[in-house]
């Protein structure tokens, strides 16, 4: 199977997906980072009173013109307890933010505006307008008005906006469920004893993390060992558990021990693409299995990192119904660039925001595949396209952020 282009393998796996049937109904206190899957219709008004956007007393704007006249006072409003009955001509009522204003009154003038006298009358120091400081019922929303359609992200905003509107709990796309599994006899769980030749499990991690990050639910599968029975067990065990995304990890290369797609294979996966002309994460793996999509990454550290953010995060989101996010920004190299081969090559690098705003994208030294410590330390990769001519310093580049709060909160 030749290589394909990295485009081609986003179109095939991730614009070809679109959000799960799934629904679930929860709480206002679950409902962050999730996805509507109705509308949500104001069950009230409000406010459902005229009420008094400042702390003041309630007047009649015609009593609060010069020459000014000092007011009785005669009643409290206050939030949560209105005064019930009538500001008369000459008269006005202690209100406050929130309160409602009471019948008779049409404007609020602010206490900063009135002089309190030693009878307890007050006495505007300034005109009001009519209807000043006052929030009309109904100026947030209307009982019965569509407030949030279908498919909305639910930011706090929206979230604070639904449980003002009288709901307590509202259906959202379900989460997809994202089965990882590592994959190798020389793997050991964090934790366990690492023996002779033995490594310590980390990709799992790593990729469950950015799958939760993108609104997926993990399913922790564990590790196979490098034989057909132990990986086609966690491809059952994907299904049992009603998975959406089988992921695998390692075994994806042309090694003897690289099993996972015989075992695929065998399983009658239908298998879309395995290999893309990408570095790091070539022998990227993608097919289907009935409803499952399988997406088999790379053993490399970098490489299943990599492949998993420029397609698995990507998936995951659109399964969970949320917008896509750009994936490559514009930035200057920072540093002069050789010539480029056959596949895209995707360099670990640090952002840095210049004085002139412009982003300048600065490779790291050690590349090679295996090294988490220069993975963890980058902000973003850079993107070298297939067969680009060297480069130099300052040209323009295209990067692809790692971390959307590391990447973003520090350098945009
Ligand atoms: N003759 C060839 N050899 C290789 C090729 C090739 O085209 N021809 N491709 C290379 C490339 S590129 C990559 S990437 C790797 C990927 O191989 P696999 O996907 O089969 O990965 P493994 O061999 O299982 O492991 C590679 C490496 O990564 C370590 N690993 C695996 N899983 C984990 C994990 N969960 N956590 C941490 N580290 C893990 C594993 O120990 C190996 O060191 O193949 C090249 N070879
Ligand atoms: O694609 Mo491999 O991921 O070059 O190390």
């Amino acid at each position: 199977m030749s290589l394909l282009p990295v485009e081609e393998a986003y179109r095939r796996l991730v614009e070809s997906a679109s959000p799960l049937a799934c629904t679930e109904t929860l709480p206002l206190l679950r409902l962050a980072r999730r996805v509507l899957a109705q509308d949500v219709l104001a069950r009230r008004t409000q406010p459902s009173f005229d009420a008094s956007a400042m702390d003041g007393y309630a007047v009649r704007s015609a009593d609060a013109t010069a020459p000014f006249r000092a007011l009785r006072v005669v009643g409290e409003s206050a939030a949560g307890c209105a005064f019930t009955g009538t500001v008369e001509p000459g008269e006005a009522v202690r209100i406050f933010t929130g309160a409602p204003v009471p019948k008779g009154a049409d404007a609020v003038l602010i206490q900063e505006q009135a002089q309190v006298e030693t009878d307890g009358t007050v006495r505007p120091t300034a005109s009001v307008d009519f209807r000043q400081y006052i929030r009309d019922a109904g100026i947030d929303f209307i009982e019965g008005e569509t407030l949030l359609a279908n498919g909305t992200w639910l930011t706090p905003g929206a979230i604070a906006l639904i449980a003002s509107a009288g709901h307590t709990s509202l259906k959202v796309l379900a989460r997809p469920k994202v089965a990882i599994l590592a994959t190798g006899d020389e793997l050991v769980q964090p934790g366990e004893p690492v023996g002779d030749w033995q490594i310590v499990a980390s990709n799992s991690f790593g990729v469950a993390a950015m799958v939760a990050e993108a609104g997926g639910e993990i399913i922790d599968c564990g590790i196979a060992r490098d034989r057909a029975p132990d990986i086609d067990a966690g491809l059952t065990r994907a299904i049992d558990e009603k998975a959406d995304i089988f992921v695998t990890i390692g075994g994806a290369s042309v090694g003897d021990h690289d099993l996972v797609g015989k075992v695929f294979a065998a399983r009658g996966v239908a298998l879309d693409f395995w290999k893309v002309a990408m570095r790091p994460g070539k022998p990227l793996m993608a097919g289907r299995l009935d409803e499952l999509t399988i997406v088999g990454l790379p053993g490399n550290p970098a490489s299943s990192m990599v492949a998993a953010t420029l397609f698995l995060a990507p998936l995951v989101r659109r399964l969970a119904g949320l917008p896509d996010r750009p994936l490559y920004r514009q930035g200057l190299l920072g540093a002069p660039m050789p010539e480029n081969g056959m596949r895209t090559d995707f360099v670990r690098t640090r952002l840095q925001t210049g004085e002139d705003g412009a982003v300048r994208v600065i490779p790291l030294p050690r590349q090679d595949s295996s090294l988490l410590s220069t993975y963890a330390r980058a902000d973003a990769l850079l993107v070298r396209p297939p067969s680009a001519p060297p480069a130099r310093a300052g040209e323009a580049c295209r990067f692809v952020v790692l971390d959307e709060w590391k990447g973003l909160a520090e350098h945009n």
